[in-house]
């Protein structure tokens, strides 16, 4: 199968002195988008925030239930969420929900988040932290009904620099005549495929139909030597 990788990636040496931060608008097609803004917070505030969230989070490797088995989640996590919400629930695992209360600068990145995104609503946060190049988040997307049929998703990302992938879906639809060839064998097409490079301070907002039609990322990779923290701020339906 050949497979079309778009690498995405903004010069630095491209100041936007209209104030929007290099903001960049994919648009994947069908109603589904992604924005990406590489200097959402400043490097000097991005690192203070990382800082904190490394030390003070209490961050735990729980199991999942993956194809049947369980195994260590391959990052570690923790989740923050509005009160009197319903429980998000993935991989078979529950998190327990901590109160924004607990972690105020998670109420200060939400507040920079709402500025660059006006008229956005989140009422929780799931966290990652990517100890080293060996921890991983496997292709999957974050289709739940919890969130409704277009939800956006606003990710923030701190520390070192790591691969998000998105990927198309095999669509639905059955395979017409003209996709079998002459020999017989399927033609499987192209995988239409995006690549970031999500810097420290970096926000990365997937809308509309991403969660129903594309998968998403963040490969293991060897050469990452620092940890990585990343916030996936979401809303759940009430
Ligand atoms: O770490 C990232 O950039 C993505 C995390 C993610 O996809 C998720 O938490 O669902
Ligand atoms: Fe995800």
């Amino acid at each position: 199968m050949s497979s079309r990788i778009r690498f995405v990636e903004i010069a630095d040496a491209n100041p936007n002195p209209s104030g929007s931060r290099d903001k960049q608008v994919i648009d994947l097609g069908d109603g589904s988008e992604v924005v990406y803004i590489p200097r959402f917070i400043s490097r000097d505030q991005a690192w203070e925030w990382c800082e904190y969230l490394d030390k003070e989070i209490p961050w735990t490797r729980p199991s999942i239930h993956v194809f049947g088995r369980s195994c260590l989640q391959p990052r570690e996590t923790c989740y923050i969420a509005d009160e009197g919400l319903a429980a998000m629930r993935y991989s078979g695992y529950q998190p327990n929900a901590y109160s924004w209360d607990d972690y105020p600068i998670l109420k200060d990145i939400l507040k920079a988040v709402y500025e660059a995104l006006p008229g956005s609503k989140f009422n929780t946060v799931l966290l990652n932290r990517y100890k080293s190049g060996s921890d991983y988040v496997a292709w999957h997307s974050d289709e739940d009904k919890l969130y409704g049929s277009t939800p956006e998703i606003a990710s923030v990302s701190f520390g070192c620099e790591r691969e998000f992938l998105l990927r198309k879906k095999p669509s639905k639809k059955p395979a017409s005549r003209g996709a079998h060839q002459s020999n017989g064998k399927q033609h499987k097409g192209n995988t239409e495929q995006h690549a970031f490079v999500l810097k420290h301070g970096s926000l990365l907002l997937m809308k509309g139909y991403t969660q129903r039609d594309w998968v998403h990322s963040v490969p293991k990779r060897m050469k990452a030597d620092s940890v990585r923290i990343n916030l996936t701020f979401r809303c759940i339906l009430t």
